[in-house]
């Protein structure tokens, strides 16, 4: 199968447990809660995305005909040495509509450490070794378990309480993007003191003016 990808490129994880370690971003085109394109934004699913994944017209993005072709990419990113630290992370767009099997394992016998993050709507494939989900309201949320729940706050319809049963070891609100940001990020402060069983997620890179 074919993967189509908007961008690949290195850069520190910003947001939740693993924030201020180097990996590689892979970003895969596509999303099932939006198109991507301003227009359709109003009426979608996930109406607050603050990423661009139309395409495959970004830095190292592409058509990878094979898990072969698109795992060697990701490993020409990252920096030559210090092998031992390698790390990818499958984001979009939603990586669960294309990242497979093939791929997971094409990545790992390259001795990658492989991080995905998903809106939670389709079931991953064997191996990963860091689930990140995000659940969005509206959709449905099929993947229950994982390592992290990381709920953009505040989301109208999708309160943090309603994913305090499922089985994750870490639960985090990040404060939603946007024009009201910092009164987002009050209120999430807010409910982490008053819900010590949530962490906040800040997304270091656009405060570091970083990818
Ligand atoms: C662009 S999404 C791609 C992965 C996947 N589609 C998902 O939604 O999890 C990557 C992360 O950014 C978060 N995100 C998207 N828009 C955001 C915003 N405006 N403010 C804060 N986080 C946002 C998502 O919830 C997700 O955790
Ligand atoms: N530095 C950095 N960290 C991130 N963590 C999750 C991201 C994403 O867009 O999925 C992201 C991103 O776009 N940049
Ligand atoms: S599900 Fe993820 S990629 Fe899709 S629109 Fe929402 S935040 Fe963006
Ligand atoms: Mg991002």
């Amino acid at each position: 199968m074919a993967y189509k990808i908007k961008e690949i490129f290195y850069t520190l994880q910003g947001e939740g447990t693993h924030a201020g370690r180097p990996a590689v971003f892979c970003r895969f085109s596509l999303c099932n809660l939006w198109t991507g394109h301003e227009k359709d934004r109003a009426r979608a699913i996930c109406q607050f995305c603050d990423t661009d994944f139309v395409g495959t017209d970004g830095p190292g993005g592409g058509r990878f005909n094979t898990a072969d072709e698109l795992a060697n990419a990701i490993e020409s990113a990252w920096p030559g040495e210090w092998d031992d630290h390698r790390m990818v992370v499958c984001t979009g767009g939603e990586p669960l509509l294309q990242l497979d099997t093939p791929a997971v394992m094409a990545l790992k016998d390259r001795g990658f450490y492989v991080a995905v993050e998903t809106n939670g709507t389709r079931v991953p494939p064997e191996g990963i070794d860091w689930l990140c989900v995000s659940p969005k309201a509206g959709a449905e949320l099929v993947v229950a378990a994982g390592n992290e729940l990381k709920l953009v706050f505040p989301q109208p319809g999708a309160d943090p309480e309603g994913f305090e049963g499922l089985n994750f070891n870490s639960f985090r609100l990040q404060p939603m993007d946007g024009p009201d940001v910092a009164e987002n990020t009050r209120k999430a402060v807010q409910y982490c003191l008053d819900h010590p069983r949530w962490q906040l997620s800040l997304q270091t890179h656009k405060y570091l003016g970083i990818p």
